[in-house]
């Protein structure tokens, strides 16, 4: 599987306010680099910390790109993927809505009723982990339902989680010129944080988009 992360963030980093709302770092044309990202792929994921802030339909808003993934044989909509150890998801989430394919990686820990209500609404669910989701198992899972490009939006403690268990082939950041701040303001990258074996990165793109600049990686293995 080929797993590209993609955020936006303000110049010191932060993903959000301390309030934990959705703000609008980037602007049209980042959101509409990222709606190219999302048709480019076969399932786009959020943890559950970004359903409960900013309850996001994770669709394509282009019409042109919808009907292009229609001629290809392709379902309009990328399917949608959020990682939920604990049951957080609210039955009303708009992920669970009938735009696409919905599939939530839970723990083996979720309560049966959980899973039968979610199953109600036709999300899949996916139990791997004790008492949090095995991405790497999980990962294997989704292949199986053929996905193979993954498209990952955030927010911090997931996509920490992914460079930690050395799961992320591609990261892109918009960094947009405001500052946030706030020592408990979401990061690009939460988590317990790395104390040695830090990531590298290798820079292959640097483009001025909105008002910011898109910063483009490779993840190498
Ligand atoms: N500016 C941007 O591009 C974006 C901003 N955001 C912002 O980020 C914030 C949400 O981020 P977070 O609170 O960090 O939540 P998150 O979206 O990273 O979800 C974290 C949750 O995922 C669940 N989870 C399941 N399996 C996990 C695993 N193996 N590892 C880690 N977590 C796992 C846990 O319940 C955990 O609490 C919101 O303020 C949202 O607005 C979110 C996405 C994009
Ligand atoms: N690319 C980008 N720029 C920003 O400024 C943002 N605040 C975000 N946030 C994420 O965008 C997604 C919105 O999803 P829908 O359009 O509602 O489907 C969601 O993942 C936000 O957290 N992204």
């Amino acid at each position: 599987m080929h797993v590209r992360v993609n955020a936006a963030i303000s110049a010191d980093g932060k993903l959000s306010s301390r309030r934990r709302e959705q703000i609008a770092i980037s602007g049209d044309d980042d959101f509409d680099r990222v709606d190219r990202l999302r048709a480019e792929s076969d399932a786009v994921m959020v943890g559950v910390g970004t359903i409960l802030a900013d309850d996001p339909s994770l669709t394509i808003d282009s019409a042109d790109r919808r009907e292009n993934r229609r001629e290809k044989g392709l379902a309009e909509n990328p399917a949608r993927v959020v990682a939920d150890s604990h049951i957080r998801t609210p039955p009303n989430a708009t992920v669970l809505d009938d735009s696409a394919e919905t599939y939530l990686l839970v723990s083996e820990a979720a309560p049966s009723d959980f899973v039968a209500q979610m199953e109600e609404q036709d999300a899949t669910v996916i139990a791997t982990g004790e008492n949090r989701a095995d991405l790497a198992g999980a990962f294997d899972e989704l292949q199986s339902h053929g996905i193979e490009r993954l498209f990952v939006e955030g927010g911090g403690e997931i996509i920490f989680s992914l460079f930690e268990e050395g799961l992320v082939d591609r990261l892109s950041v918009f960094v947009g010129s405001v500052v946030i701040g706030g020592r408990d303001a979401p990061t690009l990258s939460d988590g317990d944080g790395f104390v040695e074996d830090f990531p590298q990165l290798d820079l292959e793109r640097v483009e001025r988009v909105d008002s910011g600049v898109v910063l483009e990686y490779d993840v190498p293995a």
